[in-house]
């Protein structure tokens, strides 16, 4: 079955996408033409690799999307979650940081965009998160801090052919998550006041409609991230283990 949807998605061309496709930003990316036969080959290479041992359907991994505000503790929550509950931790901030310090044109167009706090083009994004997904090639893994908009949530669903099983979403105050932001000390470009207030108001106008979206499909879980990394991780506990992985 997953293998199909695969199958499917492959004759489909990359660029009719929907009409959210331009939902976060202004500016549009697309793969080089060069590019596409590329990424589609990797893709198929993906999923003929987590083929059964029967050669029959092949076996999709267990996505969860961890989403919350700037600061909101995704990252803390999910190296405790990957720990305790052998998931592989994928964070898209990560991801993006990643391809900067690779100094590509690419990571030059991605640092500007965050340095302003706006949301980095969706394709450039899912590229990135498919060929990690396919380097760790694990069963369960952490999607944290993705999508971040419509955008990012259709570009995924087009291009990896598939939606999470469930979304984690941490819900913080405000004054908490821009105190946790200014305390974290980890150089980061994005984490002063000015930088963390677009982040904010990203996060209302186009994360929080995609927690919307998935409510709507009865994925969320809410967990309420207020209190001790530890506090809160009780209750990411208790949600886990109740999960049929
Ligand atoms: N429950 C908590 N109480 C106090 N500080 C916390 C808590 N959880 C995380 N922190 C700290 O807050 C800062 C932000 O946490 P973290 O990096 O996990 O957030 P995030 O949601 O991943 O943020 P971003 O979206 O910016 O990547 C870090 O310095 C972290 O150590
Ligand atoms: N799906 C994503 C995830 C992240 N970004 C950019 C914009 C964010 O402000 C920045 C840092 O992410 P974080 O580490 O806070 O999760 O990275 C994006 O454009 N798209
Ligand atoms: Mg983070």
């Amino acid at each position: 079955m997953w293998r199909r949807r695969v199958g499917a998605l492959l004759l489909r061309s990359p660029r009719t996408s929907s009409s959210a496709s331009s939902a976060c930003q202004s500016r549009r990316h697309h793969l080089l033409p060069s590019e596409e036969p590329l990424a589609l080959n990797r893709l198929a290479r993906l999923f003929t690799s987590q083929a059964g041992s029967d050669g029959g359907d092949t076996q999709k991994p267990f996505i969860a999307f961890v989403l919350g505000g700037p600061g909101s503790g995704k990252g803390t929550q999910c190296t405790k979650i990957a720990s305790d509950f052998g998931f592989a931790h994928l964070s898209a901030g990560d991801i993006l940081r990643h391809e900067i310090a690779s100094g590509s044109e690419k990571g030059e167009l991605i640092l500007e965009i965050i340095k302003e706090g706006r949301i980095v083009p969706s394709e450039i994004t899912v590229e990135l998160i498919r060929k990690a997904m396919e380097m760790n090639n694990a069963k369960r893994v952490l999607i944290d801090g993705f999508p971040r908009c419509e955008e990012n949530r259709i570009a995924f669903e087009r291009i990896v052919g598939t939606e999470p099983d469930i979304v984690i979403f941490f819900d913080c105050p405000e004054d908490e998550m821009v105190k946790r932001l200014l305390g974290r000390n980890q150089g980061r470009v994005d984490d002063n006041i000015e930088t963390i207030k677009k982040r904010l108001k990203v996060f209302e106008s186009l994360n929080i409609p995609v927690v919307d979206y998935y409510s709507s499909r009865g994925k969320v879980h809410k967990i309420n991230a207020t209190g001790t990394a530890d506090e809160i991780f009780e209750a990411v506990r208790r949600l886990f283990s109740s999960l049929r992985l």
